[in-house]
């Protein structure tokens, strides 16, 4: 079904959105944000006005994606899919042309996975999460809601990751190990041991950062 999309930002997340979009054919009303963005202009994308005017289109006709990118504990882009939702809004989950996803996965509402990127049998995902460019998640992978997985980052089989957490680019998470919630994992780590919730870390083997 070719339900027309809202886009809302204008920022990077949001632009390979489009770019997504448009190679797919889909029909965009427009996007919504503090301010308009002359790339989306020039690609003929029409500026709504900020996110208070989507309200002027009808939930049961529109779908939304969600273009607000994740660096670590940003919550702009949870808060925005969680006040749409209760709106009546619905997430549209994209997946680019160019990734393997297994048919043995379950995707929940608004999840993103972009070019490249390779998804394995048994994974899950919840709402709203990000698997960006070139990141792979082996089997049987469990992942949380809101989470962003960086570009190029490795996930072993098994691995778990909980909501709200950023997985930084080129972070390797090896097979069965978790990462909980709300956790920053820094660019290149490589994550040994369970992470507990809130944790920050980084480095190879990942440590803890010192407060
Ligand atoms: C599409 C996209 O662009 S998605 C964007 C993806 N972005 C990312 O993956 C970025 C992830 N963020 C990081 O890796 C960050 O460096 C963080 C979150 C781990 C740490 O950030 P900060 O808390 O600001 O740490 P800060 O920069 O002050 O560095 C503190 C120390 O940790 C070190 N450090 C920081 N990041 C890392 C890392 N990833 N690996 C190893 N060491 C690190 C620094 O060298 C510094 O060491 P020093 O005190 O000996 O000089």
């Amino acid at each position: 079904m070719n339900t027309p999309i809202i886009v809302l930002g204008a920022g990077g997340h949001a632009k390979v959105c489009v770019d997504l979009l448009l190679r797919q054919g889909r029909t965009i009303i427009g996007y919504a944000g503090p301010v308009s963005s002359d790339w989306m202009e020039q690609r003929g994308i029409h500026y709504i006005g900020e996110d208070a005017q989507v309200a002027e289109c009808d939930a049961r006709n529109v779908t939304l994606v969600n273009g607000i990118g994740m660096i670590g504990q940003d919550l702009l882009r949870s808060r925005i899919f969680n006040h749409f939702r209760s709106q009546g809004y619905t997430f549209e989950t994209i997946i680019h042309d160019s990734a393997i996803v297994s048919s043995d996965v379950e995707l929940e509402e608004g999840v993103h996975i972009m070019a490249g990127a390779i998804v394995q049998a048994g994974s899950t995902i919840g709402v709203n999460t990000i698997i960006n460019t070139r990141s792979s998640l082996d089997h049987d992978c469990r992942i949380g809601a809101h989470v962003h997985i960086s570009p190029g980052a490795v996930l072993c089989g098994g691995a778990v990751v909980g909501d709200s957490t950023h997985l930084g680019a080129s972070a390797t998470i090896i097979q069965n190990v978790t990462v909980g919630v709300r956790c920053v994992v820094g660019a290149g780590s490589v994550v040994l041991k369970p992470v507990a919730d809130d944790k920050l870390v980084y480095g190879v083997p990942a440590k803890e950062a010192k407060k």
